[in-house]
């Protein structure tokens, strides 16, 4: 069809910018025939050409470069069923049939041309090299024709552009939403969580305060029985003591008066007087009387029996007697009889004596020592002693002696128990106390007292410092007796083992979720850094070093139920620098800037600061050497290892709940500070100097905020110092924390003892809101999410099906407000297809394009 002498010209159409279509050939010769149709099939689908000789694929190539044509159209929809992209594509192309119907109608009604006609039986065949002409009228009508549907197609991508930007701006809104909707989400657990741990919190402090109440009731009557039972032992020791004391000395000196009497009769009359054989026997009777007593249960009613049987002999003696004697006055008195008479009058006289005596003995025996005679009166010492003689009286007196005294003994024992039950009771209810105060979120102090040491030793050593009980510690000041409570007293004996005992629970905290923070705090040379690191040997390692090995051990008990993993980081704040230890070496100038900031909950943490995973105890401790080779430590007067910068030890544990999925994130603050010191003391110089004056400062700002917190102030001044930045969350925020006070025993250093004493009890009385870092499986999934958005990563998958940042929002925020719909469980992504960030909204905004 071409032929010598054509112009060729170009014929290209442009679309938004875009340029589309090829380069056409026109004869300007032949403008009658400007436009040759090739009917030719390319055996997929029926192509409609324009200009001349153009073949099927490049015209293909051209409508596949027209936005919104079919191949785009298929592209645009991967959600379309096949059936609707195969809808639109025969829309389409009955449109372009039409044309070219009305083309070859214009072009069967010119004259001559009739050999050039289509039939309509060639529709939709392979036309092979049929050709048809246009003439010139009819491509001018064509191409008005195509400029018109050009124009409206144009018109309609601008309709669609604006639809784009609208579904643009209304999934911009949507994620907006949805963010907002997430921070709801969020803030809602937190409040219900608050809202469960308060309830908790009141149900187990009215428990609590039953308890205490329980225990003031057994208290206050345990101090009634203590006073009772005091008022009983002083009696019991003074009255009866003395009253038996003073019985014995008047006996003693009845018995010295007799004695007296006897020896001037003797003298008298120059011959002992015969013992009766009554009084050698008595003595006899009443130890046995005794043992009996004591041996026999029954002894009572044999004594009563033998009181009995010896009243009924006695009454036989003295019968017999009075019989003789009237008889023996009756008779004439021969000197036989006189000689025979007195005999036996006299045994028989003995005989009743000796009923009588052993009758008062056991009288005597059985009413418990006050001697009574026979009419039931009591017998008067001197007569006592008359009938028992003065050994047995002793030995009776001795005997009631030792039973007062045995019974002392008793009361003073029970006594013992009372004060000891007292002194129990006392130290539980202060246990129980610092239960309630912890409960309640205050900051716990534990008080350590370390040994005397060198310095003070050739000072004279004198200490004034006491621990009274596991709760209380005493000074001796000039002004008087001073003392304080706390949650422990540790003294110079107590190990590191038991030090770290009481805070093992604060760790499990940590790995709960909970940011927590132990923090050494005393003069220098307290011993912060021996109770906080431990000795230069690791023989006696001190929390921070235990504190690993325990956080991995309750991890590694745990490792079926949660994942956690464990990262680190260690500064120093020196001459009020923070400085990186985990980089570089001790001197090196910090290379990056560490600042200290604060996330939404408040949580301190580092920026810039380099966090080194570990995922065993031993590779944190090994992080940790290396910082601490890094820290400023130098020689004072006062100690021959002082730190002279705070040390801070960050710990984050991150732990994935494996059975709901839920993740908390704990922090475990480890501080060692530096010591407060006198210069004058220390005997610190030049760099020393500066050292101390920038430590002095910032623990002065740190006793600011203490005493701000303390006294409830409203205006907190943490800003006035990097170390009370680094600490506010600990102080007065949303941490556990434990405060221990390290301080001297001895007089030498008396008042940075009682400063530091005056300060621990006022952190005492500072309360904490403690949190825990809790997100649901649904919220971690949802950041998780939103993280990926952000960073155009690969985005999770769940039914099989593309899920762009869209679909992908609709379904979590779906979960997110309704979660009982998807029977419990999140929306789950069983696979991953990696989607380009770039590509999801035009595709998505595509698909809710209005047809
Ligand atoms: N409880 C203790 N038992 C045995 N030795 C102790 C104890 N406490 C401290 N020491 C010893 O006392 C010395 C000073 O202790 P340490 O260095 O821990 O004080 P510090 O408070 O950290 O001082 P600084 O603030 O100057 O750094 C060390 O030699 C340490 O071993």
């Amino acid at each position: 069809m071409h032929s010598p002498g054509h112009e060729r010209g170009s014929l290209s159409l442009t679309f938004l910018g875009k340029k589309v279509g090829r380069h056409h050939t026109v004869a300007p010769t032949e403008k009658q025939r400007a436009w040759e149709t090739s009917n030719r099939s390319t055996g997929v689908e029926e192509s409609t050409v324009s200009s001349r000789v153009v073949h099927a694929p490049v015209v293909v190539a051209m409508l596949e470069d027209i936005p919104g044509s079919i191949p785009d159209l298929r592209e645009e929809s991967p959600r379309l069923q096949a059936s609707q992209v195969v809808q639109h594509k025969a829309l389409w192309l009955k449109g372009w049939t039409a044309f070219r119907r009305l083309v070859a109608a214009g072009h069967r009604n010119q004259p001559g041309q009739e050999g050039s006609e289509v039939s309509p039986g060639m529709e939709g065949e392979d036309a092979g090299d049929m050709r048809v002409y246009i003439p010139y009228e009819s491509a001018q009508l064509c191409i008005a024709q195509v400029a018109k549907d050009m124009e409206a197609m144009k018109s309609r991508h601008l309709a669609m552009e604006r639809t784009v930007q609208r579904i643009r701006a209304h999934y911009q809104n949507k994620m907006n939403a949805l963010k907002r909707i997430l921070d709801l989400y969020q803030e809602k657990v937190e409040k219900k969580d608050t809202e469960w741990h308060s309830k908790v919190l009141s149900k187990m402090l009215e428990l609590f305060s039953n308890r205490l109440d329980l225990l003031h009731i057994h208290q206050a009557s345990t101090l009634r029985e203590l006073q009772m039972a005091r008022q009983e032992a002083c009696s019991a020791q003074e009255l009866p003591l003395e009253g038996a004391k003073a019985r014995l000395e008047e006996l003693k000196e009845s018995l010295y008066q007799r004695e007296r009497e006897i020896t001037e009769l003797l003298g008298a009359e120059g011959s002992p007087i015969p013992q009766p054989p009554c009084a050698i026997l008595l003595p006899v009777v009443i130890q046995k009387a005794h043992a009996i007593c004591a041996a026999v249960t029954e002894a009572r009613t044999q004594l009563e029996q033998m009181i009995e049987e010896n009243q009924a002999s006695l009454l036989q003696a003295r019968d017999k007697l009075e019989h003789l004697k009237t008889t023996t006055e009756d008779q004439s008195h021969t000197e036989e009889e006189e000689d025979a008479g007195p005999t036996e009058l006299s045994v028989l006289e003995d005989t009743v004596r000796e009923g009588e005596v052993i009758q008062m003995a056991l009288r005597y025996i059985r009413n418990g020592g006050i001697p009574v005679d026979s009419e039931g009166d009591v017998v008067q010492a001197l007569e006592l002693e008359d009938i028992l003689g003065k050994e047995t009286i002793q030995t009776l007196e001795g005997q009631q002696l030792l039973v007062l005294q045995d019974q002392l003994k008793q009361v003073r024992a029970e006594n013992m128990k009372i004060i000891e039950n007292y002194t129990s009771e006392r130290t539980l209810r202060k246990k129980f106390y610092n239960m309630v105060e912890d409960m309640k979120g205050k900051i716990r102090v534990f008080c350590r007292i370390r040994p005397v040491n060198r310095t003070e030793a050739a000072q004279g050593g004198v200490i004034v410092v006491e621990r009274l009980d596991d709760y209380s510690v005493a000074v001796e000041t000039p002004r008087g007796h001073r003392e304080f409570q706390f949650d422990k007293v540790f003294n110079a004996e107590s190990s590191q083992e038991e030090m770290f005992q009481d805070t093992h629970r604060l760790i499990q905290s940590a790995i709960d979720g909970f940011n927590v923070c132990i923090f050494a705090y005393g003069q220098t040379g307290s011993g912060k850094t021996f109770t906080m690191v431990g000795d230069k040997e690791h023989r006696n390692p001190g929390i921070m070093p235990r504190a690993f090995t325990a956080m991995f051990d309750i991890i590694q008990d745990n490792s079926t139920r949660f994942d956690c993993k464990v990262s680190a980081y260690m500064l120093e704040l020196y001459n009020d620098q923070l400085q990186d230890l985990l980089v570089g070496q001790a001197g090196d100038v910090p290379t990056r800037r560490v600042e200290i900031k604060r996330n939404r909950k408040g949580v301190v943490f580092a920026q810039g600061a380099e966090t080194k995973q570990a995922s065993s105890s031993q590779e944190l401790f090994a992080l940790f050497q290396q910082a601490c080779a890094n820290r400023h430590i130098s020689s004072t007067k006062m100690n021959s290892e002082s730190s002279r910068s705070h040390l801070i030890m960050g710990i984050m544990v991150e732990s994935r709940n494996l059975t709901n999925g839920s993740v908390s994130c704990g922090k475990l603050s480890l501080v060692d500070l530096a010591g407060s010191e006198r210069a004058a003391k220390t005997g610190a110089k030049d760099h020393q100097l500066k050292e101390a004056n920038s430590i002095n400062k910032s623990l002065s700002a740190l006793g600011d905020v203490i005493s701000a917190l303390s006294s409830e102030l409203p205006h907190v001044p943490y800003r006035n110092s990097k170390l009370t930045q680094v600490m506010q969350d600990s102080l007065g925020g949303n941490a556990k924390t434990l405060m221990i006070v390290n301080i001297s025993p001895s007089e030498f250093n008396m008042e940075e003892t009682l400063t530091s004493l005056i300060y621990a009890t006022r952190v005492k009385a500072i309360t904490n809101h403690a949190q825990r870092n809790l997100e649901s499986k649904a919220i971690a999934q949802l950041k998780e999410v939103i993280m990926k958005l952000k960073s155009g990563q690969a985005v999770e998958k769940r039914t099989g099906s593309v899920m762009n940042k869209a679909a992908v929002f609709d379904e979590y925020a779906a979960y997110a407000i309704a979660p009982f719909a998807f029977a419990g469980r999140p929306p789950s992504c069983p696979q991953r297809i990696p989607v380009p960030a770039a590509d999801i909204i035009p595709r998505h905004t595509a698909l809710m394009t209005p047809n």
